[in-house]
């Protein structure tokens, strides 16, 4: 069972017990961020949607795994019209690890967002980045990590998937939110989730929709239900991730 009183999907599970046990906590990491909002601003001036392409060699709900050279992928990304990137520096289930990123970060020149399960303060403390997830369900002090983050130069992404989420995520004066499409619980996604839940995001936030994205109908349906910018991953990786890229920008 977690807060909602939910019982996770298996994978979720193992996910969150190998997150309890990373300590992280190196030397204080404080970044000179490059700006979220302005390189989706920036994307939109350019007549493309704001994508933030993931670099996710694999996950508990992918066939297979992308053994390419990240650096390589993310390049690719760029080169295709991403406005930011998005790298899991989880190892276990997803592949990543934060050696990529830094690799990633100091080849490109847009902003990049560590995906990982963060759960205490000392896990900031393990690579620069611009962006940081930090996923509303599982942080139990949000208010106190949104400020941590912000402290070490962050830009907090704050991910829900409920109403409840939600709420707390604007209590905790997060202002760049993502509503997950996907339910953790039974790792299945829904674009309804989306639509459902954006109307009550307040103007100022800038809103991600996460998660499920695969055709250029899905990006111009989150974007006419609210979303700022939208959060891609498996169909970007598979196949020529330029290309897809390109086809889910100019939608
Ligand atoms: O591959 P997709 O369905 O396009 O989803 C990307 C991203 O939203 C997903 O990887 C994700 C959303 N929240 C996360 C939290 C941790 C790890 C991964 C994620």
């Amino acid at each position: 069972m977690d807060a909602n009183g939910e019982e996770l999907a298996p994978a979720v599970r193992s996910i969150l017990s190998a997150a309890r046990d990373r300590t992280g906590g190196g030397e204080r990491v404080s970044v000179d961020a490059r700006s979220v909002p302005e390189a989706f601003a920036a994307a939109e001036a350019d007549g493309r949607a704001p994508v933030i392409a993931e670099v996710k060699p694999t996950s508990p709900t992918t066939d297979g795994r992308r053994d390419d050279d990240p650096v390589d992928l993310a390049r690719a990304m760029v080169d295709g019209g991403a406005a930011a990137l998005s790298v899991l520096t989880e190892s276990d289930h997803f592949g990543g690890s934060p050696a990529s990123l830094e690799r990633i970060r100091a080849a490109v020149d847009v902003p990049v967002l560590r995906k990982d399960f963060i759960l205490t303060e000392a896990q900031l403390d393990v690579v620069e980045s611009d962006a940081v997830l930090l996923i509303a369900r599982f942080v139990d002090d949000l208010p106190a990590l949104v400020a941590a983050a912000r402290e070490r130069g962050f830009q907090p992404l704050v991910e829900v998937h409920t109403r409840a989420e939600l709420d707390r995520a604007v209590a905790a004066d997060a202002d760049l939110i993502g509503i997950n499409n996907r339910d953790l619980a039974r790792l299945e996604v829904d674009l309804d989730t989306f639509e459902s839940l954006a109307p009550s995001v307040p103007d100022d936030v800038t809103l991600l929709a996460e998660s499920g994205i695969a055709s250029t109908a899905d990006v111009q349906r989150m974007r006419s239900a609210g979303a700022d910018a939208l959060l891609i991953g498996s169909a970007i990786m598979d196949g020529d991730v330029t290309a897809n890229v390109r086809r889910l920008t100019t939608a």
